[in-house]
């Protein structure tokens, strides 16, 4: 390899740079400008190259993430990276994560996210895995609880032109209470909307909407010798109330023809399944979902409110100027360490993803003064799960 260099595109660089990332994914030429361009305006574009050739992309969108506490902080939202055939396992993605970090704290966002195509991948450079997703099925009919309340009102299919300024709304509202929710920008939902499409093989969404509520979804048609055998796949499922939730699970789970209802998006403590008379008709399997950067420690951790002062000595590889002891409230200290821990293991944390216990009996957090372990585990610990109903 000669010279590698990352930088910033300009305009007349993203169809090159779209190629770049279709050919990482070994998706045709063509489609992809199709499929991908649409969402390319949306994100600050980088390329690698080897002299004078684009080898490597990254973008992030600029958007927010909904905090434990409620607060919505500043967000980087890592996404179309790749790195051309022919050219790996050289270095190519370590440079284009050193650009989009260093790019992102000069900007003074102190947050990144991406969804991981493959798990082992992220780690090195700080990124933990901070929600999980339930991938969940129920068989049509299941039946709940006698004392679950439903919603009475309607729910209607509607077009998509008539469904979005509600969904948009109702998205509004309840981000705010939702961990780990991300916001959602001009455009930048049918941007995310025509790359999910693509991936799911070009089957529209279909919506239906509830007065406080709405479902998108698609159908896959099957017929057997026994009959229908159709399954629906939940993109988005939100509700405002408990009982305008369990209206949009009775109007999939009533469906005539359909056998099965799915969705990949689900929080790992989804109310649907305590709701169920059968908790065991719902089939769970659980994956990582968003990975978490602290890309600046200290304004990431005053930002989640933790009201902690437990001090913890944070070691960061790839971002050495995380490196040091710091208050889990974000405050400096010269007080000796209680806690010491990797970045990315903080981040993994940082959402209420999972608990400093957890990671320490993983031998992931060292405990430097007893009992510092489980308040600053408390301190952390979320009431609900977080969860990420975005892809991106
Ligand atoms: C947010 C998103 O968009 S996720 C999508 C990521 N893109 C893809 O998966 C597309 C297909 N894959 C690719 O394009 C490339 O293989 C990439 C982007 C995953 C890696 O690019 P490369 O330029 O080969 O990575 P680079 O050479 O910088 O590797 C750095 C380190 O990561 C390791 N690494 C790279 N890819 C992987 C992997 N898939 N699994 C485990 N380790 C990996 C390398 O071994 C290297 O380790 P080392 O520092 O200990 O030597």
């Amino acid at each position: 390899m000669g010279n590698l260099e990352a930088r910033k595109l300009d305009d007349g660089e993203l169809d090159e740079f779209v190629a770049v990332f279709g050919a990482a994914f070994l998706e045709d030429a063509e489609e992809d400008q199709a499929r991908f361009r649409p969402a390319v305006p949306f994100v600050t574009a980088l390329g690698a190259f080897d002299g004078p050739e684009m080898i490597g992309s990254a973008g992030h969108y600029s958007t927010a993430i909904t905090l434990p506490g409620g607060r919505a902080a500043p967000l980087g939202g890592v996404t179309l990276v790749g790195v051309k055939p022919g050219h790996r396992r050289r270095g190519v993605l370590t440079s284009l994560m050193r650009e989009q970090l260093d790019g992102l704290r000069e900007s003074g966002v102190a947050l990144a996210a991406l969804y991981a195509s493959e798990g082992a991948i992220y780690g090195r450079y700080g990124y933990g895995a901070a929600t999980f997703e339930n991938h969940l099925t129920l068989p049509s009919g299941a039946r709940f609880r006698p004392d679950v309340e439903v919603d009475e009102r309607p729910v209607r299919e509607v077009d998509r032109d008539s469904a979005m300024p509600v969904i948009h709304e109702q998205h509004a509202r309840i981000a705010a209470s939702r961990i780990g929710w991300i916001e959602r920008g001009d455009g930048a939902w049918e941007a995310l909307e025509l790359m999910r499409q693509s991936r799911s093989g070009g089957v529209p969404s279909r919506y239906a909407l509830h007065p406080e509520g709405h479902v998108i979804y698609r159908p896959t048609r099957k017929w057997t010798e026994r009959g229908p055998d159709y399954r629906l796949e939940i993109t988005h499922l939100m509700a405002e109330t408990p009982q305008a939730y369990a209206a949009l699970w009775r109007y999939l789970m009533e469906f005539a023809l359909v056998r099965e209802v799915r969705w990949n998006k689900a929080a790992l403590d989804e109310p649907i399944v305590r709701m169920l008379a059968d908790p065991r008709a719902a089939e769970q399997s659980i994956v990582d979902g968003l990975w978490l950067r602290l890309v600046d420690v200290p304004a990431a951790l005053a930002a989640r409110e933790t009201g902690s002062d437990v001090v913890v000595e944070v070691t960061d590889s790839f971002c050495e100027w995380n490196n040091g002891r710091r208050r889990l409230d974000g405050g400096s200290t010269t007080a000796p360490a209680q806690l010491a821990l990797d970045v990315a293991d903080l981040a993994a944390a940082y959402l209420g993803g999972c608990t400093l216990h957890q990671l320490a009996a993983a031998g992931r957090v060292r405990e430097l003064e007893p009992g510092a372990l489980s308040t600053a585990s408390r301190a952390l610990a979320t009431d609900h799960a977080p969860s990420c109903p975005d892809a991106f």
